[in-house]
């Protein structure tokens, strides 16, 4: 049976165009705009509500303490590196990172990719200046172009279409390598195996060694690793681009109620959370599980309003709070948000973004982060986590399956003039495959050493 949804449902919808909305693109035609729209929103969902919702049971878990979130991927995909090269090494890499984490938390862990969907990017200046000439700013490859010239970075709602196409591509792939087994448990050990085979990893030696014991007591145990080939991989990206999040809405039969179908989970970045705006008005009215970024100037009575706008009744597993406070300032700027949130008794998952507040440029120009910076703000978050009672319950990052140099350090020590080797992100800087490894088992140890229940 089919339910449709209650007109005046329908009409929320749209009302965030009546509300100032920030980082959007100015398009050229309006009427192109509108004819693209429309073409999206005839176009089939990229995901089912039922997955967004047993996504939302799966976060609600790990609101309780009882699964840990790992959310991974590029900070601004691009068209051009969507090839299946690209996307089975983030694939892989977000896998094996979750063996290392499965095993440090003793727990299920949630994988999710910045991926299939991330293309519009918020920017902190409009335009961009070279030898004096001025044009708007890349604004992610479903708006904008990345080279520099006047009509590559005049937006074009013809990428919204590219955009979505893309999308469907990535996620099928996803989904194939995720099913098919590639995923396979006895496989993603291997791959482990492989990495530990550099000396620069001999520190994370004996927890490589407890996994592998781990896994040999499983198959003497008679574990059914056939059961183990397929992982459940869930979609997500930043939901900014509304002119693309709003078509892609849709009406779940079995409930009548919207859902973002562009992705499982959509978050509101830090740049558009305001409360009056487009963003929360839109994203508080689908009915996927919703994440938002918290910088460090969030205080706890914005982080109540936030909650009171986007999950008013406290459904467990709706609202993630994505914190990104910096690692000099996660310490003092937190625990008065957790309190807030806690003392509301309403759930919330909390997940540490360790990337956003930590970008810095090199004395040679690039942006970059500093990976012991990235991995003292994750410890900073399980340690007010432990101080508050609180659950810390998952992991925000940006990185790549590729062996690029975009962050400075790691056991293989990248430094300034490194960056220059193979520096190719067009916005924030990624952890590399090596890299991202490395911090699962950095986050392992924490896992291991939190207090449980
Ligand atoms: O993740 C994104 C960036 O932090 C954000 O887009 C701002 O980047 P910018 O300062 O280079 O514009
Ligand atoms: C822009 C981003 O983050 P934030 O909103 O936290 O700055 C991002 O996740 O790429
Ligand atoms: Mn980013």
């Amino acid at each position: 049976m089919t339910i449709p949804a209650d007109p005046q449902v329908l009409a929320g919808l749209d009302a965030w165009r009546r509300l100032p909305a920030v980082q959007q693109p100015e398009w050229p035609d309006a009427a192109v705009l509108a004819s693209i729209g429309a073409e999206l929103a005839a176009a089939p969902p990229l995901v089912f509500a039922g997955e967004a919702d047993a996504l939302r049971e799966k976060l609600a878990a790990a609101s309780r303490g009882e699964a840990f979130l790992l959310q991974g991927g590029d900070c601004a995909e691009t068209f051009a590196e969507s090839s299946a090269d690209n996307i089975r090494n983030k694939v892989k890499t977000i896998l094996q990172m979750a063996v290392v984490l499965t095993y440090g938390a003793s727990l299920p862990i949630v994988k999710m990719g910045r991926m299939a969907g991330q293309y519009a990017k918020p920017r902190s200046t409009g335009t961009e200046t070279r030898d004096g000439v001025t044009l708007p700013a890349y604004r992610g490859d479903t708006i904008n172009g990345h080279e520099f010239t006047a009509a590559s970075r005049t937006p074009d709602p013809a990428r919204l279409l590219k955009a979505y196409h893309t999308s469907a591509a990535t996620l099928n792939l996803i989904r194939a390598f995720t099913m098919g087994g590639f995923a396979d448990l006895r496989r993603v050990h291997e791959w482990n195996r492989g990495f530990m085979t550099n000396p620069s990893y001999k520190q994370y030696d004996e927890l490589a060694s407890e996994i592998d014991r781990a896994i040999r007591f499983m198959a003497a145990a008679g574990a059914d690793f056939d059961a183990l080939r397929t992982v459940e991989f869930f979609s997500s990206h930043e939901g900014l681009l509304l002119d693309y999040e709003r078509p892609l809405t849709r009406i779940d039969s079995r409930t009548g109620l919207p859902y973002d179908c562009s992705a499982h989970f959509l978050w509101i970045g830090e740049r558009t959370r305001q409360l009056d705006g487009a963003h929360v008005d839109f994203f508080s009215r689908v009915h996927n599980p919703i994440g938002v970024k918290l910088g460090p100037t969030t205080s706890g009575d914005d982080a109540l309003a936030l909650m009171d706008a986007l999950n008013p009744d406290g459904v467990a597993g709706r609202l993630t709070f994505i914190t990104r406070m910096g690692a000099g300032r996660i310490r003092d700027a937190l625990p008065g948000v957790v309190e807030k949130v806690a003392a509301d008794g309403r759930p919330v998952v909390w997940v540490c973004d360790p990337m956003h507040g930590n970008t810095i440029t090199s004395a040679n120009g690039y942006k970059t982060r500093r990976f012991t910076d990235v991995i003292d703000e994750v410890r900073g978050f399980f340690e007010v986590h432990a101080a508050t009672g609180t659950v810390p319950g998952g992991l925000h990052v940006e990185l790549t399956g590729d062996d690029v140099t975009e962050v400075l350090g790691g056991a293989e020590e990248i430094d300034d003039v490194g960056l220059a080797r193979r520096y190719t992100t067009l916005v924030d800087p990624r952890l590399n495959h090596q890299q991202s490894l490395e911090m699962a088992f950095l986050v392992a140890e924490m896992l291991r050493e939190r207090p449980t229940a």
